[in-house]
C-alpha cells in the first residue's frame, strides 16, 4: 500500500496548548497504531511544544509545525526554520493556512517559498488554499484556490508524494459549517487536474485533504468523499477523544 492509499489525519492546534496537554498526544499516539494499515497521522501543536510533543508521540505519530520561515537561519525575530523544525525530529509544516495569509499577510510568493524551504530539509509541507464565503457565492472559487495552488507550490517535485495540499474553504473554518461532499468533490477534482497540469503523473501522488469544521460527526462522509485522501483538522484534534473519533471514520 503507498502512502497515497492510506488517508493522512494531520491535526492543527493552533495557537492552543501548553505542556499539560501533552496527554493529549501521548493517548493519541498510544491509539493511531491500530489504524495504520489506514492511515497516516500527525498533530501540530504550537512551536514551543514540538519537542515535548516529540517525546510523547512514538512511532506511529509525526509530529510537525504550523509554519516556517523561507530562509534557514538570520535575523527574523520570533520565526523558527524547517532546519529547527527537523532538528526537533519534525516531519510535517502547514504552509499557508488562510490565518497566515490574512493575518501575516503571506502571498502566494512566499508561501512557496516556505514549501520549498521545508523540502530542502526533508520536511513535507502541507500547503493549504481557501475562498471565502464572497468568492464563492460569485462564483469564484474554483478559479482562485487552483490559481492559489499553481502558485504556492513549489516549481518541481523531486519525488512520489512530496508535498501535501489542505482544501480549506475559509467560511467553514471554525464555523461548524462545512462545504458540502459534491462542492469538495469539485473542487478536489480541480485541484487535481491543477497538480497534474504542473507536475505530470506526480501531481496524482499528492494527497489533497478537506479542512474546515472537520468532527467525529461528519468525518466518515468527508474522508469517504470522491479525491479526499485525508483532512486537516483544527479545533477537534485538541482533545484525543475527538481526534481518535475522527481517525475511527477511516
Ligand atoms: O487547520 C485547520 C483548519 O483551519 C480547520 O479548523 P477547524 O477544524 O477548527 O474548523
Amino acid at each position: 500500500m503507498t502512502e497515497k492509499n492510506k488517508k493522512l489525519i494531520a491535526g492543527n492546534w493552533k495557537m492552543n496548548g501548553v505542556q499539560a496537554a501533552l496527554k493529549e498526544i501521548e493517548q493519541i499516539a498510544a491509539k493511531v497504531g491500530d489504524y495504520a494499515d489506514k492511515g497516516t497521522f500527525l498533530i501540530c501543536p504550537p512551536a514551543t511544544l514540538l519537542a515535548g510533543a516529540r517525546a510523547v508521540a512514538g512511532d506511529a505519530l509525526h509530529i510537525g509545525a504550523q509554519d516556517c520561515h523561507s530562509a534557514t537561519s538570520g535575523a527574523f525575530t520570533g520565526d523558527i526554520s524547517a532546519q529547527m523544525i527537523a532538528d526537533l525530529g519534525g516531519s510535517f509544516v502547514i504552509v499557508g493556512h488562510s490565518e497566515r495569509r490574512e493575518g501575516h499577510n503571506e502571498s502566494n510568493e512566499a508561501v512557496k517559498a516556505k514549501a520549498e524551504a521545508a523540502l530542502e530539509q526533508g520536511i513535507k509541507p502541507i500547503i493549504c488554499c481557501g475562498e471565502t464565503l464572497e468568492q464563492r457565492e460569485k462564483g469564484e472559487a474554483i478559479g482562485f484556490v487552483t490559481q492559489q495552488i499553481a502558485d504556492s507550490t513549489p516549481d518541481r517535485l523531486s519525488k512520489d508524494g512530496e508535498i501535501a495540499i489542505a482544501y480549506e474553504p475559509i467560511w467553514a473554518i471554525g464555523t461548524g459549517k462545512t462545504a458540502s461532499a459534491d462542492d469538495v468533490a469539485e473542487m478536489h477534482m480541480a485541484l487535481r487536474k491543477t497538480l497534474v497540469d504542473k507536475f505530470g503523473d506526480r501531481g496524482h501522488t499528492i494527497e489533497i485533504l478537506y479542512g474546515g469544521s472537520v468532527k467525529p460527526e461528519n468525518a466518515n462522509t468527508l474522508l469517504h468523499t470522491q479525491d479526499v485522501d485525508g483532512a486537516l483538522v483544527g479545533g477537534a484534534s485538541l482533545k484525543a477523544e475527538s481526534f481518535l473519533g475522527i481517525v475511527a471514520a477511516l
